[in-house]
């Protein structure tokens, strides 16, 4: 029985070339390479019937042995790998094109458009290769995004409480709110502050990239104002100075922690973020003042109520009031304050060059 010859389909990368023969129920395959010349025998039922079918091929340049081949009802795929990889001209090494040859134009592409399709594949594979070594980098990434992300939800709805608390107060009761701020709000900001000791444990444990020093200074300062300055007070816990305080913290954080919480799901709102690295500009030089304000009249009432005073031996028949490590607070306070404006205009800064790099 005659060989008839099947049609051929064409189509190459820099490094395959592929050959689409239009056979269908394509049996008894024998497909062979040698150095360039392809061997394709096969039965099947193709332009001519059922039949025997083969083509030989003299390529254009040598091609490795190893050929990869698929079947289906209709046609049988071919891939064989140059040997160099560089793109060809044409296929075969004569120049005139055989009739039973033509472009296959489902998988037709020209050299710049298979360049632009090799760099899109490298670049795949360099972002599938980056995540991947992400994630075996660091298996624990969403369980501790998780855990920051509840932290600054708890926060945010903490702080937002207290802040909308007192600004309705504000605007029923005007400056009689100032007064009693203490004891509707003293509550919610214990258990904010306490459960802000996590700052400092975060940059500890390496779960947040900061550092452990600034959010020490923030919540030890906090901590003792709010602890030991109105917490073990009562004289104290009545004055207008809580409200300055605990409005100027809270304004803050109801910004802050929002923008903490994007960052763990990395989104960022612009608006957002240029708020939390501006707004503490003015709030921070204030927040501190009232703070000095609240130790400097908490002095008096350590000297008369002797609370945390220092007794000296027998002999001596003296005591040291807490007053006096208060006045050396007050020091450290004004240094927390630099040592923190330096380090959050160090973070605006490193912000508006994120900006211009994103530009
Ligand atoms: C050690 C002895 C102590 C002695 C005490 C001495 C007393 C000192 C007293 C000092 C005066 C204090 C006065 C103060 O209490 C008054 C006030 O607060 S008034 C209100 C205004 N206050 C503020 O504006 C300060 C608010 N607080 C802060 O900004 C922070 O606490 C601070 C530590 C100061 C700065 O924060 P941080 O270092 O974390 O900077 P960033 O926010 O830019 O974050 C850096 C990157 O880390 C990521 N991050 C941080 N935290 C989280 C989180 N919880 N969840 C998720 N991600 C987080 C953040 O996204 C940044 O990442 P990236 O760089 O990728 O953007």
């Amino acid at each position: 029985m005659q060989t008839l010859t099947p049609h051929v389909y064409w189509a190459q990368r820099h490094g395959e070339i592929y050959l689409r023969v239009e056979l269908s129920d394509a049996k008894n395959l024998d497909i062979c390479v040698q150095d360039k010349t392809l061997q394709f025998k096969a039965r099947g039922h193709g332009a001519k019937g059922d039949n025997d079918y083969g083509f030989s091929l003299e390529l254009l340049e040598p091609v490795k042995p190893e050929v990869t081949h698929r079947s289906t009802q209709r046609l049988v795929n071919i891939s064989l790998r140059k040997r160099e990889e560089r793109w060809w001209d044409r296929l075969t090494l004569q120049e005139k094109k055989p009739l039973f040859l033509a472009p296959d134009f489902d998988r037709w592409l020209d050299e710049s458009d298979a360049e632009m399709e090799l760099h899109a594949q490298e670049e795949e594979k360099i972002s599938r290769v980056s995540i991947e070594s992400k994630i075996r980098k660091d298996p624990y990434l969403g369980l501790k995004k998780g855990y920051l992300f509840m932290y600054n939800l708890v926060q945010f709805l903490g702080f937002s409480w207290i802040f909308v608390n007192m600004t309705v107060r504000l605007f029923i009761l005007g400056q009689d709110s100032f007064y009693d701020t203490f004891h509707t709000i003293a509550d919610m900001m214990y258990f904010c502050q306490m459960l802000a000791v996590a700052e400092v444990i975060n940059p500890l444990l390496g779960l947040v990239k900061t550092g452990v020093f600034p959010a020490m200074i923030q919540v030890v300062g906090r901590n003792v104002i709010l602890f030991v300055v109105f917490g073990s007070l009562q004289d104290m816990q009545n004055k207008a100075v809580v409200f300055f305080v605990f409005y100027l913290w809270s304004t803050i954080e109801i910004f802050r922690y929002p923008f903490y919480m994007l960052s763990c799901i990395d989104t960022e709102w612009k608006l957002l973020t240029w708020v939390r690295y501006t707004i503490w500009i003015p709030l921070y030089p204030l927040g501190t003042l009232a703070e000095a304000v609240a130790v400097i009249q908490s002095m008096p009432v350590f000297d008369e109520t002797g609370l945390y005073s220092i007794s000296l031996p027998q002999a001596l028949g003296l005591s040291i009031s807490f007053s006096y490590p208060l006045k050396l607070y007050l020091v450290l306070m004004f240094l927390g304050l630099f040592i923190n404006f330096r380090h959050l205009f160090r973070q605006r800064r490193r912000l508006r060059s994120r900006k211009r790099k994103m530009n």
